[in-house]
């Protein structure tokens, strides 16, 4: 195993003006092994993706980048790293497979362009220009360009927003095979399932710091316990089912007609406790089902449930 980091990161400061966007983060990722960023809107995590990139340069703090500093050592970096922007990065005018295969052949052993063509369904795009593919074949392209110069470490930036299913499910398989090939990926997402399909660790960033890590075992493990959710008509009082339960449950419509109810106790006798409410108030529980917290449901936790302004 390589001793060095993918990425390290003490006290990380970026300012826009007077306003700090990353505010004293701490982070380091382990090489060979997926890790999702997640994070509200607005709270620091292409800033901080974009400062290991080399693109912005830190008020404070250090980042080192497979040992090197991005700032000042950028061409030693670059053909190292993969990077896939969340918009841009790539000249419009161009031609899509030809700009692949020119990418390609500045790096000393690219992956084989029509293979990977073929695996991203971009084999209709080859003379069409950057500007004239569709959302999701500019995003194909995007992440094509970022891992055909079979990089150490590729930094993917929301890879998959706007993707349809078979994209995505295309895009997540190629972040595993990168894993299999050793290839460590950063990836930042608002998609938790994603976060929970591919991830081998989670950071949730926010307000400009990491405010919890660890592998998603952990972080889903982390203090609560196991909840019970069903659906129901819209709109229950779930006030008389919370004093059948012990001091520190919680329960709650979490979408219109969906509840999810949690607390201290044996999930037997959870179980038993709300199915017996809802006998006794009429009520016919559907896809009743005890789970353990879903990384949503930390997420929200950590970054609380109401929308910021
Ligand atoms: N170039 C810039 N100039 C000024 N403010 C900026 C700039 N880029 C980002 N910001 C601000 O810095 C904060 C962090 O932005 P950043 O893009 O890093 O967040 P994010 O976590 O990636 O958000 P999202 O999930 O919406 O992509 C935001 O308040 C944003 O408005």
């Amino acid at each position: 195993m390589n001793p060095v980091p993918a990425v390290e990161i003490a006290g990380l400061v970026k300012r826009y003006g007077d306003k700090a966007a990353v505010d004293g983060l701490d982070l380091t990722i382990a090489r060979g092994a997926i890790t999702a960023v997640l994070g509200p809107n607005g709270a620091g995590k292409t800033t901080t993706i974009e400062t290991c990139e080399g693109y912005r340069r830190p008020d404070a703090g250090t980042v080192r980048v497979l040992g090197l500093d991005p700032a000042t050592q950028s061409a030693a970096l670059r053909p190292r790293i993969g990077v896939m922007l969340q918009s841009g990065g790539v000249y419009a005018g161009a031609r899509a497979v030809e700009m692949l295969r020119h990418t390609a052949k500045l790096h000393a052993h690219p992956l084989d362009v029509d293979a990977l063509v073929e695996r991203l369904g971009l084999g209709s795009c080859g003379r069409t220009t950057y500007r004239r593919l569709s959302g999701g074949q500019q995003q194909r392209l995007a992440l094509a360009m970022a891992v055909v110069g079979r990089p150490e470490l590729v930094f993917l930036d929301e890879p998959t927003a706007g993707l349809d299913p078979q994209a995505r499910r295309a895009t997540w398989e190629l972040v595993r095979d990168l894993r299999r090939d050793g290839v460590t990926v950063v990836v930042t997402t608002h998609h938790m399932d994603e976060a929970e399909q591919l991830a081998d660790h989670v950071a949730v960033v926010d307000r400009g710091k990491v405010i919890a890590n660890g592998t998603t075992e952990e972080l889903c493990r982390g203090g609560a316990e196991d909840a019970l959710r069903f659906d129901g008509p819209p709109g229950l009082d779930l006030g008389p089912l919370l004093k059948e339960l012990p001091a520190g449950a919680t329960a709650a419509e979490t979408a219109p007609g969906q509840y999810r109810v949690a607390a201290p106790v044996d999930p037997s006798r959870l179980l038993a406790t709300v199915t017996g409410w809802c006998a006794a108030s009429g009520i016919l529980p559907e896809r009743l089902s005890v789970q353990r917290r879903s990384l949503e449901d930390v997420f929200l936790d950590l970054t609380g449930r109401e929308l910021r302004s």
